[in-house]
């Protein structure tokens, strides 16, 4: 397999040349860097069309959040970004990652994910121990010494704001621990891989209100590092961490724009019925 991440150019000189106007990110000035863009993209489940218009461009360390009611495709969106449908769905069109188009077929879509990263909507730790679930992704593909996975563990435990709670229990199994620690232990196994971009499916729907309130915080700390886009029902959270927000309806992405645009004051009907709760 070759590796394309040698390929791999400073998000920042990346400018797509052919960059979709129509949902390009409203840009109050000229100091954004954009992290991935999507192009023509169209997904298909047999031969129903459940995505298509799905031209976005989401910037650097921010908070993309996608919204919509049940069935609009903004999972489907989210999955087909770091290749989550092959096999499932046809996907076409681009997707651009530091000037590649990942959505090709001569892609490494195992090195992509290290750059791309996913984390579901059920926390899903691996029948192992905490320390283990962090460092089995790791040693399976590289070489690394105990001392470097004994920093790894600590550091991404940290980043993911569950490294006091668990610091003395590393060799206990991961399945012990609560949702929303369990959530928090993925997010921080996903983070060791040293990823660019998160993409989060509905990922604190699973938690009580606290642990939830304690996710977010988690959210805003690892923006500073990381671009992060998230699938939500959750209309108070996609106004509480996001930068920006996409609506989307019927498999279209019907409005994209900085999120407190999109919940005070929509340009488009249908998101304003949304976010009031007219439909969904
Ligand atoms: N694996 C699949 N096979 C066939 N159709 C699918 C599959 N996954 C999704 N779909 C269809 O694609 C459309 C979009 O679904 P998707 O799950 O992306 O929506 P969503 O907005 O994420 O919904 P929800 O909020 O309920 O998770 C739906 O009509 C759904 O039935």
């Amino acid at each position: 397999m070759t590796d394309k991440s040698q390929e791999l150019k400073p998000v920042s000189d990346f400018i797509p040349e052919k960059a979709p106007e129509r949902y390009i990110i409203p840009m109050e000035d000229d100091k954004h860097e954009i992290a991935l863009s999507t192009e023509d993209l169209q997904v298909s489940y047999g031969d129903k069309l459940s995505l298509s218009e799905g031209d976005l461009r989401f910037e650097r360390y921010k908070i993309t959040s996608l919204i919509g009611a049940s069935g609009s495709g903004k999972s489907t969106f989210l999955r087909s970004l770091n290749r989550m449908n092959d096999g499932v769905a046809n996907v076409t069109g681009h997707i651009w990652y530091r000037g590649l188009d990942i959505n090709s077929q001569d892609i490494d879509v195992y090195e992509m994910r290290r750059h791309i990263g996913m984390v579901f909507q059920r926390p899903n730790p691996f029948a192992k121990s905490i320390y283990d679930n962090i460092t089995f992704p790791l040693t399976r593909r590289g070489k690394y010494t105990k001392a470097e996975l004994d920093e790894i563990v600590e550091t991404t435990l940290k980043q993911a704001a569950l490294w006091d709670q668990v610091k003395d229990d590393l060799n206990k199994s991961a399945l012990s621990l609560s949702g929303g620690q369990a959530q928090r232990l993925v997010i921080a196994r996903a983070l060791a891989l040293k990823p660019d971009i998160l993409l989060l499916d509905e990922p604190s729907s699973a938690l009580d209100p606290i642990s939830s309130a304690k996710f977010e915080d988690t959210l805003l700390e690892l923006k500073k590092d990381y671009t992060i886009i998230i699938v939500t029902h959750n209309m108070q959270q996609a106004a509480r961490i996001s930068d920006y927000t996409a609506f989307m309806h019927q498999g279209k992405v019907i409005e994209y724009d900085l999120t407190r645009k999109i919940f005070t004051r929509p340009k488009v009907e249908l998101t304003n019925d949304y976010i009031s709760g007219n439909f969904g």
